[in-house]
């Protein structure tokens, strides 16, 4: 039997609305974490200037501000701290799963998944009171170091390293990662990478991660999804992206003609450029800084000619200037994580970021829905 369908009137007049390609420019909503201001090259956390942060406060002090607005005191640290030294250990059913993930998935595939499981068998998944969203918050926080650090390890063929409790966040991870604990210099700049990548406003996979939460979805639905959004190389998949450059590149000596070759070839160069800063990213001094004495630490005086050639060759011919995951990707690098490992520190830092996101916007929420200009064809009918 044939329906008769309603025919609408698509003669009528409509205004070309404006379209906000990318987003670019719009403020969507407010947020009270963090500030980026690209005319004074800053960022804030929670007031904090970031770099002030990185000279004076660990990783642990910086989560917690970043979760409660204020930095904790004494007794509020070391309460932090048991809380996530108790759950480092990395669960029986992740590994299970992990063991059964093939040793060439992605570690960002990888790190996507171990979340979901974690997200699966946590019974309370689904509540959402302020209370139950930081210990989610802080259950991913403890975990998510341990989940990397085995992945890492699994590939190489090394068994898992326990973690310790009496360790810092940044000593922990390195130790499960290596199986021992580097000096000061490396684990300093691990925590400063950490600090560095811990929250920057409406990003891709931060705002990945209020639109989901928007639609009411539970915290490690918005997660996961936030580790999707970041794997991209225009987002946080740069770092990895930048040492497979340097590799291709080679030596200092043949940073310019590869450039010219690359540029000429429309390719983007991975580190360099972002979407906010047009003048330079905040957070590169500091974790230059911390790469330089990494440098002089590994005695790697070639590896930081290549950074510097490539860095000038690309202010000469496009004016366009590193941002963090260009001086972050060496640094892991010569920390001895693999190279695809990279981006998966990145989720294990930005997972702070996303939570405080996640709770914010649920404290105030409205669902994210956005509207989109058709240009499909001409309203048509079904023939026959
Ligand atoms: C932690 C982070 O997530 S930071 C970002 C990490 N991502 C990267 O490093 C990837 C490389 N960078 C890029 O692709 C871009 O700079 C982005 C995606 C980060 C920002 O991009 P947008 O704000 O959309 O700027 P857009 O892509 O429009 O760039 C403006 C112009 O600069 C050029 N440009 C920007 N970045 C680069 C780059 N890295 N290499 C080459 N050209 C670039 C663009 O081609 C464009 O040129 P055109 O006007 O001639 O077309
Ligand atoms: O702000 C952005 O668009 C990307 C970025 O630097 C980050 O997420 O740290």
């Amino acid at each position: 039997m044939r329906r008769s369908l309603p025919v609408s009137d698509s003669s009528a007049i409509v205004e070309e609305p404006r379209i906000h390609k990318g987003l670019a420019g719009v403020v969507v909503d407010t947020t009270a974490i963090s500030k980026v201001n690209p005319e004074t090259n800053s960022l804030l956390y929670r007031g904090y200037p970031v770099q002030e942060l990185a000279a004076l406060c660990s990783f642990e002090q910086v989560a917690y501000l970043l979760w409660h607005g204020e930095l904790p005191t004494e007794e509020q640290l070391a309460e932090f701290e048991r809380v996530e030294r108790a759950q480092r250990a990395l669960p029986v059913a992740v590994r299970r799963i992990i063991d059964e993930l093939p040793l060439t998935a992605h570690p960002m595939d990888v790190l996507r998944t171990a979340v979901s499981v974690i997200g699966a068998s946590d019974p309370r998944a689904s509540d959402d009171s302020p209370e139950a969203e930081l210990e989610k918050a802080i259950g991913l926080y403890a975990r998510i170091p341990a989940i990397v650090a085995y992945d890492q390890r699994r590939r190489h063929g090394d068994d898992v390293v326990e973690p310790r409790d009496d360790l810092g966040y940044s000593a922990n991870f390195l130790h499960m990662t290596f199986g021992d604990v580097p000096e000061l210099v490396v684990v300093d700049a691990f925590d400063v990478s950490m600090i560095l990548y811990a929250e920057h406003s409406f990003n891709a996979s931060t705002f990945t991660t209020r639109v989901i939460t928007s639609t009411l979805a539970d915290l490690y639905s918005a997660v996961v999804g936030g580790i999707g959004a970041l794997k991209g190389p225009l987002h946080g998949g740069a770092n990895e992206a930048v040492m497979h450059t340097f590799d291709e590149v080679g030596r200092a000596d043949k940073a310019a003609a590869w450039l010219d070759t690359a540029l000429a070839e429309k390719r983007k160069i991975m580190g360099f450029g972002h979407r906010v800063y047009k003048h330079g990213d905040s957070r590169v001094p500091t974790m230059k800084t911390s790469l330089d004495a990494l440098l002089e630490h590994y005695d790697r005086p070639d590896l930081g000619a290549l950074y510097d050639a490539l860095e000038t060759a690309m202010t000469a011919r496009k004016n366009i200037l590193p941002n963090l995951d260009y001086p972050s990707g060496p640094a892991y690098h010569l920390m001895g994580f693999d190279t695809e490992t990279f981006t998966p520190l990145f989720v294990a830092s930005r997972i702070v970021g996303w939570t405080a996101h996640i709770m914010e916007q649920r404290a105030s929420n409205s669902l994210i829905r956005p509207l989109s200009a058709y240009s499909g064809h001409d309203e048509r009918h079904v023939e026959g």
